[in-house]
């Protein structure tokens, strides 16, 4: 199929392809025919590749969902080309690498950060303690924990300490009932905030040091929206809440988008990653990252590449829980140190 199409087949070349394509493998040459290439959708009849080799550099379609689904395995071949800024970006190991946080040699724990988790209820215990989890890899200097389920917070992780002053929130996992008062007192600080699950429905204004985390039938609740028409077009949702919300928002899914100054979209991960926690890993890791004072874009998306790291080494091509993926995060940061970074 040629140069120069738009999105949706006609019905005369797709009758002709599509049974084509179902039959038999299929390699595309930049993009599969059909696909939305400047915006990740798929507005009508669409080949699927399961290869695709593109040049220079990706474009929108192979990183954004739906388009980015379509495309199969992506081969990017550099020919030398001089290209502009890209509108949407994906960070690779090495950009990971540089922006990870690492303690200074003359470290103490505070000025590492400390990042405050409120999160958890009676209903949802285990969501404090994967949120902790994922706060407690070790990026931050320390974690306190407020809520409900202190206790079983503290059996499982010595660590974790009470209120105090923090660098960052991450409110909402598990918070039930318990979101709206979690959310407000996290407020009254003033630092930056995670805010997941529960939380998300309390949000109204402007939040500008805020990271936004929804899944997608989370924002479209918030947007007034079906999670079919977020699925349809996350770059889109996600880009419109960032603006509406006046914050980053991290739209969670096979390639999590993260929409703020500009636009990122990570491509790490597995899908044994959809499994009930693992977004809570990811809000308390965000939030350790925002404590050691990485911006919000940064920690989210640095965050969001980590947690699919850590699913992807845990899994090894098997099935994963939330905690295992949480257990993974320090080693995938020292994989980092080891390869990318000078002692
Ligand atoms: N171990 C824990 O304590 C966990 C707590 N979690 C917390 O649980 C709360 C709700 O999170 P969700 O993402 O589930 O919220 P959502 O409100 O997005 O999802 C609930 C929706 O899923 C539907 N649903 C329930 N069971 C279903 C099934 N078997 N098949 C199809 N649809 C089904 C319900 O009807 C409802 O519409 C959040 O506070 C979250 O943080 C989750 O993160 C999972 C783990
Ligand atoms: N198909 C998939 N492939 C890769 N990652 C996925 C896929 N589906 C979901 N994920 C990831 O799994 C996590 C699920 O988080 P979430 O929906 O909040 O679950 P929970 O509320 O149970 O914690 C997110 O980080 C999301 O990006």
């Amino acid at each position: 199929m040629g140069i120069g199409g738009r999105p949706g087949l006609s019905a005369a070349v797709a009758e002709a392809v599509i049974p084509i394509n179902q039959a038999i493998p299929l390699v595309a040459v930049d993009v599969p025919s059909g696909l939305g290439v400047d915006t990740g959708e798929c507005t009508g009849m669409h080949l699927r590749a399961d290869l695709t080799v593109t040049f220079g550099t990706h474009k929108i379609a192979h990183l954004a969902d739906p388009a980015a689904a379509a495309c199969g395995a992506v081969e990017l071949v550099d020919i030398g080309l001089d290209l502009p800024d890209a509108p949407v970006e994906a960070l690779g190991e090495e950009d990971v690498a540089r922006l990870v946080p690492r303690p200074r040699p003359d470290a103490q724990k505070y000025t590492r950060g400390v990042v405050g988790v409120r999160a958890g209820s009676t209903t949802y215990p285990g969501a404090a303690l994967l949120a902790v989890a994922g706060a407690n890899a070790g990026l931050a200097g320390m974690v306190r924990y407020v809520g409900s389920a202190a206790d079983t917070v503290k059996q499982h992780h010595p660590e974790v300490v009470g209120a105090g002053r923090v660098q960052a929130w991450v409110v909402g996992p598990g918070g039930g009932d318990e979101a709206a008062r979690h959310l407000a007192e996290a407020l009254e600080d003033d630092v930056p905030l995670v805010v997941d699950a529960d939380a998300l429905q309390h949000v109204s204004g402007p939040l500008p040091q805020a990271v936004l985390t929804p899944h997608a039938g989370e924002l479209a609740a918030m947007l007034g929206l079906e999670r079919a028409e977020v699925e349809a077009a996350p770059l889109r949702h996600a880009t419109a809440a960032a603006e509406r919300f006046g914050c980053v928002v991290l739209l969670k899914g096979r390639h999590t988008v993260i929409a703020g100054p500009r636009v990122r979209v990570t491509t790490a991960g597995t899908a044994w990653l959809a499994t009930a926690g693992a977004g809570d890993v990811l809000s308390g890791l965000i939030g350790s990252l925002l404590a050691t004072g990485l911006s919000p874009y940064d920690a989210a998306s640095v965050g969001s590449w980590l947690h699919g790291a850590a699913a992807t080494l845990a899994s090894g091509g098997g099935p994963i829980t939330a905690t295992g993926v949480a257990r993974a995060i320090p080693a995938v940061v020292r994989n980092l140190a080891v390869r990318h970074w000078e002692t």
